[in-house]
């Protein structure tokens, strides 16, 4: 097995060209609802990952026809006898989860392949970018079910993609958004004519062939400048990173591959 790939109760991550992980949701027969043994290895998973040097973009989709069916509606049955404290501790180790994927330090790609329903729609929106499938929906379900769209992200990060008034629409009335009007709304960067996987890894092939440094210090960038108060706070934060990657070898590599007319070697460091 190789060292970035993983075979875990309801994930399976694998290698499917050098650095490029595919990281498969894998409960087809629950539309891939989200349990508390998910989040916990959703989470476990980005560490593991974050960790391997080798890795350059990861893929995230859904095993059979949907993407995620958000929580498993199976399993509610015993949270009213978890008490307050104790359902905070469950939504709390959800949100560590979708936390951790969306802080891996390279670009993550969902494949949304199918419904994204729920925690499924929040776990979309944890990555950096979404490209769908013909069959792609998404579905801010939570008030359809007893709850608040107010859930793993969902506010916070749906808002700052399609704007506010979009949101509260999608949000108060629980509708599906299907992958044609996902992609008017940005939702999507685009819908895939079939599978989004294979849409998905063309476009990590090309992300790959940049400075691993450039583009993970860009993601971080471009991430803190949705939390940063202000443009120098912004400018701050940016040229710490180009003062850093300055330094790396990768960046006399890419200027004398510019002067030699040749492709760089990009050695992430
Ligand atoms: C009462 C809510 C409790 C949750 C609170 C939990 C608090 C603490 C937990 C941690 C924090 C996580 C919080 C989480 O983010 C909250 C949520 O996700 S709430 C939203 C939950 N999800 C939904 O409400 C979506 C329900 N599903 C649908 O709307 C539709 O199935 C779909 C996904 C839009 C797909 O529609 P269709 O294509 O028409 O498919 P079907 O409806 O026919 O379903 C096919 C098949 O899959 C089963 N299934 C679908 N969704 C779920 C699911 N969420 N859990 C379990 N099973 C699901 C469905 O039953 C069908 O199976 P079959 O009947 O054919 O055997």
């Amino acid at each position: 097995m190789k060292a970035l790939d993983r075979q875990m109760e309801t994930l399976l991550a694998e290698e499917v060209k050098p650095g490029i992980v595919v990281v498969t949701l894998n409960r087809p027969d629950r539309y891939n609802a989200m349990t508390n043994a998910m989040f916990v290895e959703l989470e476990q998973l980005a560490w593991d990952l974050g960790a391997e040097d080798d890795l350059r973009v990861v893929i995230l989709t859904g095993a059979g026809k949907a993407f995620c069916s958000g929580y498993d509606l199976a399993d509610a049955d015993e949270l009213p006898n978890l008490g307050a404290l104790g359902m905070l501790d469950q939504q709390e180790r959800a949100a560590r989860a979708l936390a951790a994927i969306r802080s891996v330090r390279v670009p993550v790609i969902a494949a949304v392949n199918g419904a994204a329903a729920g925690g499924g729609f929040s776990l979309s929106l944890a990555a950096d970018i979404r490209i769908g499938g013909p069959a792609a929906k998404f579905n801010a379900a939570f008030v359809r079910i007893g709850l608040s769209a107010g859930d793993l992200g969902t506010s916070w990060l749906l808002t700052r993609l399609i704007g506010p008034a979009k949101t509260s629409e999608i949000c108060f009335t629980g509708r599906i958004v299907e992958a044609s009007e996902a992609e008017e709304l940005g939702l999507v960067n685009w819908v895939a004519d079939d599978d989004p996987v294979a849409d998905a890894l063309a476009l990590a092939e090309q992300i790959v062939a940049n400075s691993p440094g450039g583009v993970q210090l860009s993601k971080r960038a471009l991430q803190a400048n949705l939390e940063v108060g202000s443009y120098a706070a912004a400018l701050e934060l940016e040229n710490r990173g180009q003062a850093l990657l300055t330094r790396s070898t990768d960046m006399p590599e890419a200027l004398a591959a510019f002067k030699e007319k040749r492709p760089p070697v990009f050695q992430g460091n």
